[in-house]
């Protein structure tokens, strides 16, 4: 079952890796490209890596220009995806790779964003526990099928994997929670900034949106409710580190009294055995876990993840590795894109990386 695909923003890094993993999926037909103001130029100004599309010509974003596409991917900056998407018909899958369509509740899309609120998608993470789950079917079923897709912030994405078997399990405290990540910079995006700029960022590690006020916080707990925490409260700090792809997130919880470390390897081990591209990765000999890394993750849709149990602290600790353009947003929204038109949920993705 080919399909014909738009991509918006496609001079941007998100939009370019949708286009990277779409000249690989056997399905997909590429069809009209579009930007800001880079429209007007070739592809190949801007993603040189992409060398089939080297020569298509950038079009200007609208409506029309997207239309007659059997599916649209939204590769734009929050608040411009709700306008655009309100003028496509019901008949074209649209993946919104931005925020627009993530949260639920409009006053947590005012607080966090801004402007109007333009409602709320199928949620784009298929790995996604419900209240009572230990393996994540229901989300797959909210996807199936389904003409809309809100894909998830990158940073949620990995917290949300790294704590939900715990939560689901209620093996910790809910409104515990603490999560700090090292980000590469490409998950800023490619508009110019001047804390981005090389002399800045070489060498230095620089915390950002602190203190509680990230746009991914509101996102991460209606994440954790679904997953079975009605209350929720997290404590969320990213830093950007040298890197160009990448987010390492460790993310702690004080674990409900009682519980072993035996029964919280189980939660983690039943949430993902069956996953194709979330990891648990073993405990070697004598107990000795093996650690994610980015540079595992580097263009795979893999999350790798890893759990042990402070216990002088009394804490869970977990920590996640992703892409944050493979698994955090372009190779999240292809699974999800596959789960849509009913295709193999894995078609088109690997979990194999490019190191060193
Ligand atoms: N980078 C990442 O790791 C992740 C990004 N996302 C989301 O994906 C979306 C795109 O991000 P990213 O690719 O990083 O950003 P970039 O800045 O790299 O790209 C933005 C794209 O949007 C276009 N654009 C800019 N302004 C407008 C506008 N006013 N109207 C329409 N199009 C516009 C740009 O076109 P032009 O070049 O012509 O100006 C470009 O194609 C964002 O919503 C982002 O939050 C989600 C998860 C992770
Ligand atoms: C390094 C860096 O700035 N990363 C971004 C991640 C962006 C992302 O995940 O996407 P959305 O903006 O679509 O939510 C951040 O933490 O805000």
């Amino acid at each position: 079952m080919s399909f014909t695909v738009a991509v918006a923003g496609a001079s941007g890094y998100a939009g370019g890796e949708a286009l990277r993993l779409l000249l690989g999926h056997p399905e997909a037909r590429i069809g009209a490209l579009t930007a800001h103001s880079n429209a007007g130029s070739a592809l190949g100004e801007h993603h040189p890596h992409l060398r089939a599309l080297a020569d298509r010509v950038l079009v200007p974003t609208s409506a029309a220009t997207l239309a007659g596409h059997d599916v649209v991917v939204l590769g734009l900056p929050h608040g411009a995806s709700g306008a655009v998407a309100a003028e496509l018909g019901d008949d074209v899958v649209v993946i919104d790779l931005g925020a627009d369509h993530r949260l639920t509740d409009a006053g947590a899309w005012a607080q966090f964003y801004g402007g109007p609120h333009a409602g709320s998608w199928p949620y784009g993470l298929p790995e996604l526990l419900h209240a009572g789950e230990t393996t994540a079917a229901a989300q797959r079923a909210a996807l199936a099928g389904v003409h809309r897709i809100a894909v998830p912030g990158c940073n949620v994405t990995a917290v949300t994997l790294g704590l939900q078997p715990g939560i689901a399990a209620g093996l910790i405290d809910p409104l515990d929670l603490v999560a700090v990540l090292a980000n590469g910079y490409s998950g800023a995006g490619k508009a110019l900034k001047p804390h981005l700029l090389a002399s800045e960022a070489f060498g230095s590690a620089q915390p950002y949106g602190v203190g509680g006020g990230h746009r991914h916080v509101p996102e991460i707990e209606q994440n954790l409710r679904r997953a079975g925490a009605p209350d929720v409260t997290i404590s969320f700090t990213p830093t950007l580190v040298p890197m160009a792809r990448g987010i390492l997130a460790t993310a702690t919880a004080r674990l409900r009294p009682g519980t072993d470390p035996a029964t919280v390897r189980a939660a983690w081990e039943a949430a993902y055995a069956d996953e194709p591209f979330v990891h648990l990765l073993p405990l070697g000999p004598g107990g000795a876990p093996q650690w994610p890394t980015t540079a595992a993750t580097l263009g795979s849709n893999t999350a790798l993840v890893q759990v042990v149990v402070d216990e002088r602290a009394g804490r869970v600790v977990t920590v996640t590795a992703i892409d944050n353009l493979v698994k955090g947003t372009a190779g999240g929204a292809l699974q999800s894109l596959n789960l849509a038109l009913g295709l193999p949920e894995t078609l088109g993705l690997t979990s194999n990386g490019v190191a060193p």
